[in-house]
């Protein structure tokens, strides 16, 4: 189904308690493949239970969400896990590296989760590494020996190493300063090319970055809004 958007919701709510008001309403919302789109909003508008539903951390409360035309939310927790792997690459606010393994190591575990044969992939990581321009003696190191910028690069690196067809990224940006920042920018949106990326960030000198941006509101300030 390659026509079929990278992710599509419908009708979804999530409710963090089951029996309390949802946090999160979308009836209809899809994210083409390939789009780049960047996501503002305040604080508790619901852009991290987003990314999560997306992910596929969280499920939701009702409604459902599809990857590639295919089941996903509904889908049993390890099928998730394992669609996720394969299809969905993640860039933490905090990278997640694993300190105390090389940059080869990071990068080749996301390919192992993905069910790859990670011996056969050097290749494809030296390549990643040179297209984030950075220097191929870094594959060896620990990732704790890293600078910021570097280690947010490698994170960049294992999100894309299994070609996934939808990026998530959620404030990547806060630990760079703004050198560090606009190289972190160019050099993602040049090797996510292939991918739809949700892009979310409080930083609005980034927005510029992308064709399309959005902003959310959380659902108890619209409800304000249309009762005054
Ligand atoms: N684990 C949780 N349990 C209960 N409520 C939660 C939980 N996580 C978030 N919430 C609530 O859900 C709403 C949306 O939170 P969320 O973290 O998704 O917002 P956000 O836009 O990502 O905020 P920020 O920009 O501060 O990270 C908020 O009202 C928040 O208090």
């Amino acid at each position: 189904m390659s026509d079929s958007p990278a992710v599509r919701l419908s009708e979804v709510t999530f409710a963090y308690d089951q029996s309390g008001p949802p946090v999160l309403a979308i009836p209809d919302w899809s994210i083409p493949r390939g789009e780049h789109i960047f996501l503002s909003g305040d604080s508790g508008s619901g852009k991290s239970t987003l990314l999560n539903l997306l992910g596929g951390t969280l499920t939701p409360s009702s409604g459902n969400i599809t990857l590639l035309g295919e089941a996903f939310s509904s889908l049993p927790a390890r099928k998730r896990d394992a669609a996720r792997a394969t299809h969905i690459g993640v860039v933490f606010q905090q990278f997640n590296l694993i300190s105390y393994l090389s940059v080869k190591q990071n990068i080749a575990a996301a390919a192992y989760f993905a069910g790859r044969n990670y011996r056969h992939i050097d290749g494809d990581i030296i390549e990643l590494l040179d297209n984030l321009h950075l220097p191929a003696n870094t594959l060896n190191v620990r990732a704790d020996s890293l600078s910021v910028g570097q280690q947010q690069r490698v994170s960049i690196a294992r999100a894309l190493i299994n070609k996934p067809e939808l990026l998530l990224v959620d404030e990547p940006t806060s630990a760079l300063d703004t050198r560090a920042r606009d190289a972190f920018m160019e050099v993602l949106t040049s090797v996510a090319t292939n991918s739809a990326m949700l892009f979310v960030s409080h930083d609005p000198g980034l927005a510029d970055n992308f064709k399309k941006t959005l902003t959310m509101r959380s659902l108890n300030e619209a409800d304000k809004e249309r009762q005054s």
